[in-house]
């Protein structure tokens, strides 16, 4: 099929479909994925790749028009691709840019995350759906009124933990949830569920990890007088606060900023990481190496 070099006109972006791949590096993983979608008739906008060498993994990302004549329906790309994708050993995903996860959000008493990204949702910055907010406080609840979101209030003390957490999952698993994003929910998941949300749960920590893991870390920050403070969004492990980075800022601080300083100047920076993170997550940009991240941006 020969094809004279032309652009394929301009159309809508979210007219793609969206392949992430990882597998053991190795020679021609590029050409066979580039010659593969060529064979298709794919019209390729944005490709990234990266090659590891300390953990010698492969990570690509390549976005292509979905709209390009004779291409086959994503189902049967997904067909066609997957013997190419056993023979490299390959973990993948092929997504259509128009698909519109489903994102549960849980919160505490501190809702500046939790309103930054219903916002974000509401004006269609963020490409889904939020099926439900879970809290284990009461104080939330009319922001998810005002939207329209269902709000599942689940209080929780430490004699009821676990049947809170029971509920806190049956909640996710029936809104079939992609993504939970723990957005100031103040409450420790347990292993079961970590491994249960493992590579789709998102936490904004309010410290520059790895410094100040755990409860209080702006009180922790102002007791040992840093100079900078700053807010980290990651995928929660059973490890407290160590999983794998996603994003980061900082802020300059200094001795005249009380605690309530600290909190105040470190907001606008957790909902900025937060709505980073999230947004990454859900158009395929982060891949997941080991203990850390990729990140297509
Ligand atoms: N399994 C995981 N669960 C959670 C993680 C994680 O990384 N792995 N991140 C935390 C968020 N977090 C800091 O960002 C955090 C939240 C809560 C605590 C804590 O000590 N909570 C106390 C109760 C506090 C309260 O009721 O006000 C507790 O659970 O006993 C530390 C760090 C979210 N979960």
């Amino acid at each position: 099929m020969s094809r004279t070099p032309k652009p394929f006109p301009p159309g809508d972006p979210r007219d793609s479909l969206i392949l992430t791949i990882t597998c053991p590096d190795g020679f021609g993983i590029t050409a066979a994925v580039s010659g593969f979608l060529y064979s298709q008739g794919a019209f390729t906008t944005e490709a990234a790749y990266y090659s590891d060498p300390d953990t010698g993994r492969f990570f690509m990302r390549t976005v292509f028009r979905s709209d390009t004549p004779g291409l086959l329906s994503a189902n049967a790309l997904r067909e066609c691709f997957a013997p190419l994708a056993e023979r490299y050993g390959m973990t993948w995903e092929l997504v259509s840019a128009r698909d519109r996860p489903r994102v549960v959000i849980a919160v505490s008493r501190f809702g500046h995350c939790l309103n930054d990204l219903v916002h974000r949702w509401r004006s269609e910055q963020l490409n889904v759906d939020i099926p439900a907010i879970l809290s284990n406080h009461p104080d939330m609840a009319q922001i998810a009124e005002w939207h329209g979101i269902p709000y599942h209030y689940l209080p929780v003390t430490r004699d009821t933990r676990e049947a809170q957490e029971k509920a806190f999952l049956k909640i996710i698993e029936e809104s079939n949830a992609d993504l939970v994003v723990l957005a100031r929910y103040m409450q420790i998941l347990s292993d079961d569920a970590s491994r249960i949300l493992a590579g789709r749960c998102i936490n904004i920590h309010h410290s520059f990890l790895p410094s100040f893991k755990g409860a209080k870390p702006y009180h922790q920050a102002h007791a040992r007088g840093v100079k900078i403070i700053g807010a980290t969004a990651h995928y929660v492990t059973s490890d407290l606060d160590e999983g794998p980075i996603i994003e980061q800022e900082v802020v300059r601080v200094d001795h005249k900023h009380s605690v309530d300083d600290l909190v105040s100047a470190g907001r606008d920076l957790e909902t900025m990481v937060l709505a980073r993170a999230v947004r990454w997550h859900v158009e395929r940009r982060v891949m997941i190496n080991g203990t850390k991240t990729v990140i297509f941006r």
